[in-house]
């Protein structure tokens, strides 16, 4: 099993955001997650990322205990991810933006850090390369050198998507991909997720509001509520799941009140 997450719990200050949170994705397979707001989503990614530690339970990535790694060594292992707002940097090109991401593998010597030695200018074209790679892969091979902000909206999304690429990730975890995109872009990502998916054959998770969506793609979703997983299964039996029909009914009550 690729990814293999056992009974995680998260608690902030009195709030539980997560409890008892067990799932398992493997190679090529994608997962959903959803609930409704508040209902723990986001911090199950960021006990995963390693951006919180879990207070209990374990991640376990190709069998690797990574449950108490800090983010950085997480994201090297291959857990790549994509965030609810999307978290671009001003100033930079699209291409900078996505070398951000690059982690050179043979490391400069201090000299190199000062003068472009030879090996320095090497890392730094393998590095060009393949945030070219992926930003061809995304479909923003033309806007290289455009500012990020110039971008339509479901052009910035995937454009996070590429430099989570960068990690060549086994496991990708994509918070709310699709907020804030028109059904034309909803559509254009659906396909590129799938693509990407049976292409690199890496284990998805996906945190999603949109339901036409995340019930589109997904193998198995998982239906959080209060911190808690309230139903596990294919798309047509969560939709018939009594526990799940009444947390969405719930909600929409409360939303029309
Ligand atoms: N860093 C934090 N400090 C304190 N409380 C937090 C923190 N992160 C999350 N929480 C709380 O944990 C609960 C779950 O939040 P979380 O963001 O995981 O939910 P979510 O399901 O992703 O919500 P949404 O769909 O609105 O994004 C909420 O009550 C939230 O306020």
């Amino acid at each position: 099993m690729l990814l293999q997450v056992s009974n995680i719990s998260k608690n902030f200050g009195g709030v539980q955001a997560t409890k008892d949170f067990s799932v398992t994705v493997d190679k090529g397979e994608i997962v959903g997650i959803i609930g409704p707001n508040g209902a723990g989503k986001t911090t199950i990614f960021n006990v995963i990322s390693g951006v919180y530690t879990a207070d209990e339970g374990s991640i376990l990535l190709s069998g690797q205990n990574v449950t108490k790694l800090p983010q950085h060594e997480i994201t090297k292992l291959g857990i790549g991810r994509t965030f609810q707002n999307i978290r671009l940097f001003k100033g930079l090109s699209i291409i900078e933006n996505v070398m951000c991401a690059f982690d050179p593998q043979s490391k400069y010597s201090f000299i190199g850090s000062i003068i472009p030695t030879p090996k320095r200018k090497a890392e730094e074209k393998r590095g060009k390369e393949l945030c070219e790679h992926y930003l061809e892969i995304v479909g923003l091979k033309d806007y290289i050198n455009e500012a990020p902000e110039n971008l339509a909206y479901g052009y910035q999304r995937r454009l996070e998507i590429a430099r989570a690429l960068m990690c060549n990730p086994k496991v990708l975890l994509l918070d709310e991909p699709a907020a804030g995109l028109n059904p034309t872009e909803v559509g254009e990502l659906t396909e590129l997720i799938l693509k990407l998916s049976k292409d690199f054959g890496f284990a998805t998770m996906l945190i999603e509001h949109r339901l036409e969506l995340v019930m589109g793609i997904s193998h198995k979703i998982v239906v959080q509520n209060f911190g808690k997983t309230i139903g596990v299964g294919t798309p047509k039996e969560v939709q018939n799941n009594p526990a799940v029909i009444e947390a969405y009914l719930g909600a929409e009550e409360e939303d029309n009140a």
